[in-house]
């Protein structure tokens, strides 16, 4: 909204009350757009993130914070509070409880899923797929103009060597998981949402291996699996190249992309890859944490088709053994493939269209991970 403002005219007929009434006129105007300019600054300042209380979610919100952004945290549980943070408690898949969360935000980011260990294919269903269409359904009726998803780059993963993978691999056809599985379909819907000339604009930021403080999963597994012994294995030849991201540049590519994304940029209905861009052999990885933790690095070489294959044996005996006992093996099929071939990806198309590059190096990250994590540090 423009706020016009009169010139200050001297003329010697009203003297020095017309100038004392224009100068008035003129602060009461400035203060007048200075506050409805600020309005327009506030609310294209809110923005919600579902899924706000994970790993991903919780780091983006307090950068959103420290960029001036109120947020409104939309997730199935609370794990924190923090002042300019409105938490609204509740599942996805409700349109009724979302909406709430929906109300005066420009911009949503949606980082919201079942854990990716879970072999639970009803759940990935319901909240990927049928969830994410009552998030889109719930932007568009709430206005939001803008939805940000954080979707993968496994999409494009079906077990075997990626390297230098760029955004216009096709989708796996056999995804590895149902994670994997549900993921791809909730890409594909977001990324079909995006509308112009509706004022709906979509795009999806694919991470790979994100790590960091306070990660629930691939330092806790780590560990685990080093304190049960099971970590002196290398599988395969232990060169095979890997993204590992630290969060903070995931959350830089997210909030990058959200501030890009307009109706003339090249980011609408389109994934970006979001990398350290700097792969590196996953086994140098895991013993460069392990070792930072105070565990032996795995030393031993296994054949990767010896290792997969009683990886499936062991996952098919879980699954018909079921109903009697339950047990979860730690080296999962998905996770020997992951550990075994190469999988790493280009994020060119990021740094042309959103200027992004990466904010924290591998080594940086690593050395700021292992730091916090004393509760994991061998014998605490
Ligand atoms: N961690 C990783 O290495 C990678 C993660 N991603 C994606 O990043 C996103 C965030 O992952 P993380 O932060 O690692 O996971 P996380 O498990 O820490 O966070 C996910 C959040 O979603 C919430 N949530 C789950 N179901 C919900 C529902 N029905 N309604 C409302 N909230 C619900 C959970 O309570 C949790 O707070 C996910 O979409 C994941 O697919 C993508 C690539 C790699
Ligand atoms: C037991 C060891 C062989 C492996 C321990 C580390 C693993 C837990 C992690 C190594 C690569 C990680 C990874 C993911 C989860 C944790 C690991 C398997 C994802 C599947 C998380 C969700 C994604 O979208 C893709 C990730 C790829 C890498």
């Amino acid at each position: 909204m423009a706020t016009r403002v009169r010139p200050v005219s001297y003329d010697k007929s009203c003297g020095f009350r017309k100038l004392c009434f224009n100068h008035l006129q003129m602060l009461l105007c400035c203060w007048f757009g200075y506050n409805v300019s600020l309005r327009v600054v506030q609310s294209s300042k809110r923005c919600a993130v579902i899924g706000g209380s994970g790993f991903l979610g919780r780091h983006l919100v307090e950068k959103l914070l420290d960029r001036g952004y109120s947020v409104s945290v939309f997730d199935i549980r609370q794990s924190y509070e923090l002042p300019g943070v409105t938490f609204h408690q509740g599942d996805l898949c409700d349109k009724q409880t979302l909406l709430p969360a929906l109300g005066d935000v420009s911009l949503v980011f949606h980082c919201a899923s079942p854990a990716p260990g879970s072999d639970n294919r009803a759940l990935f269903e319901s909240v990927n797929i049928q969830g994410t269409r009552t998030v889109i359904q719930a932007c568009i009726e709430a206005g939001v103009q803008k939805l940000v998803l954080t979707s993968s780059a496994s999409v494009v993963f079906e077990g075997t060597d990626i390297k230098n993978g760029r955004e216009d691999l096709p989708y796996a056809k056999k995804p590895i998981d149902y994670y994997t599985e549900t993921k791809i379909e909730q890409e594909k819907l977001v990324l079909e949402a995006c509308d112009k000339k509706k004022g709906f604009l979509t795009v999806a930021i694919r991470p790979h291996g994100i790590f960091g403080p306070r990660d629930p999963q691939l330092v806790p597994i780590l560990v685990d699996t080093a304190r049960r012994g099971k970590m002196k294995f290398i599988i395969g030849d232990g060169t095979n190249l890997v993204d590992f991201t630290f969060v903070e540049n995931v959350v830089h590519g997210h909030i990058l992309a959200a501030e890009r994304l307009r109706p003339d940029s090249p980011l609408c209905g389109k994934p970006y890859h979001i990398t350290n861009d700097e792969p590196v052999r996953f086994w140098d990885f895991m013993s460069d944490v392990l070792v930072g933790l105070g565990y032996a690095a795995p030393r031993y070489r296994l054949p990767y088709t010896l290792v997969y294959g009683l990886a499936l044996l062991l996952w098919l005996l879980a699954l018909i053994l079921r109903p009697l006992v339950s047990f979860k093996p730690t080296f999962t099929p998905m996770r020997v493939a992951l550990a075994g071939t190469h999988h790493y990806y280009s994020c060119e198309r990021a740094k042309q269209d959103m200027g992004y590059k990466p904010v924290v190096s591998l080594k940086e990250g690593i050395a700021r991970t292992v730091e916090s994590y004393p509760h994991l540090r061998r014998g605490a």
